[in-house]
């Protein structure tokens, strides 16, 4: 359902960077997969490109069928918004919206608010936010709890693909045992996972891991991601 096809990357700085080069990962319907990699390696640009929030320099990227970079930019919107579901590290929770509204705000102008509202309600409670929350700017949340709001907003359009950028990072142990358990579900309703993390437990549950290190991706065995982490940290 995902094949990326050498894709390279450079980010200006002073001068050009290469972040990333020749990256190439299939992914399947069913599939999660895990990406490790130290800080700065270019985890987040790499999940930026896939979801085509930010253009690659060369390679391709294609989604279903669709070639993403050749799409416009309303039609990249579109499937954004429609077939992904992001989660940011950094949440991107919209601050003058409540937490209901942001994870209806997705799909606002294409389904019914009613029904929207019901299932914006059931992922919030599935990520364990309760009613006394759906009023609430996200100024007034805990790190953890933006996260959990970032994950219910994700999921309100039954993404075919799922994204994750460091899902679980300021969760405790209770928490990140739940949001693992909804990535799980997924997985087997056939929904494809991607998820980039720091943590080993959240590593693991990938089908395979990749390390995005020196510029290049490659798959690491489940025994060595411990020690993988261990570099990197
Ligand atoms: N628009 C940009 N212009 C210049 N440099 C950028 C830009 N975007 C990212 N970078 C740089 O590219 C590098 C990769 O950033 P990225 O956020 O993708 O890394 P990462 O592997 O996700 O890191 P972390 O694990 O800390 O989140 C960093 O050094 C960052 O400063």
């Amino acid at each position: 359902m995902l094949t990326l096809t050498n894709i390279k990357k450079s980010v200006s700085q002073h001068t050009d960077v290469v972040l990333f080069r020749n990256i190439s990962l299939q992914l399947r319907v069913g599939e999660w997969v895990s990406i490790v990699g130290p800080s700065g390696a270019g985890k987040t640009t790499l999940l930026n490109c896939i979801a085509g929030i930010q253009g690659g320099d060369q390679g391709s990227i294609e989604l279903d069928g669709m070639e993403i970079h050749q799409l416009t930019n309303d039609e990249r919107s579109n499937v954004r918004r429609l077939h992904i579901g992001f989660v940011f590290q950094d949440f991107k929770l919209l601050p003058y919206y409540s937490v209901l509204e942001n994870v209806i705000l997705p799909l606002a102008r294409d389904k019914k608010k009613e029904q929207l509202t019901a299932k914006a309600k059931s992922l919030l409670e599935q990520v364990g936010i309760g009613e006394g929350y759906y009023h609430r700017l996200p100024s007034a949340l805990s790190g953890g709890e933006k996260q959990r709001v970032a994950i219910a907003r994700a999921l309100i359009n039954d993404p075919k693909l799922i994204i994750c950028d460091e899902p679980t990072g300021n969760l405790d142990n209770d928490n990140k045992g739940q949001v693992l358990h909804i990535l799980h579900t997924l997985k087997q309703k056939e929904h494809a996972i991607i998820v980039v993390t720091h943590d080993e437990e959240v590593a693991r549950e990938g089908d395979r891991i990749y390390e995005l290190k020196n510029h290049s991706l490659n798959e690491v065995g489940v025994k060595d991601v411990r020690d993988k982490l261990e570099e990197n940290s």
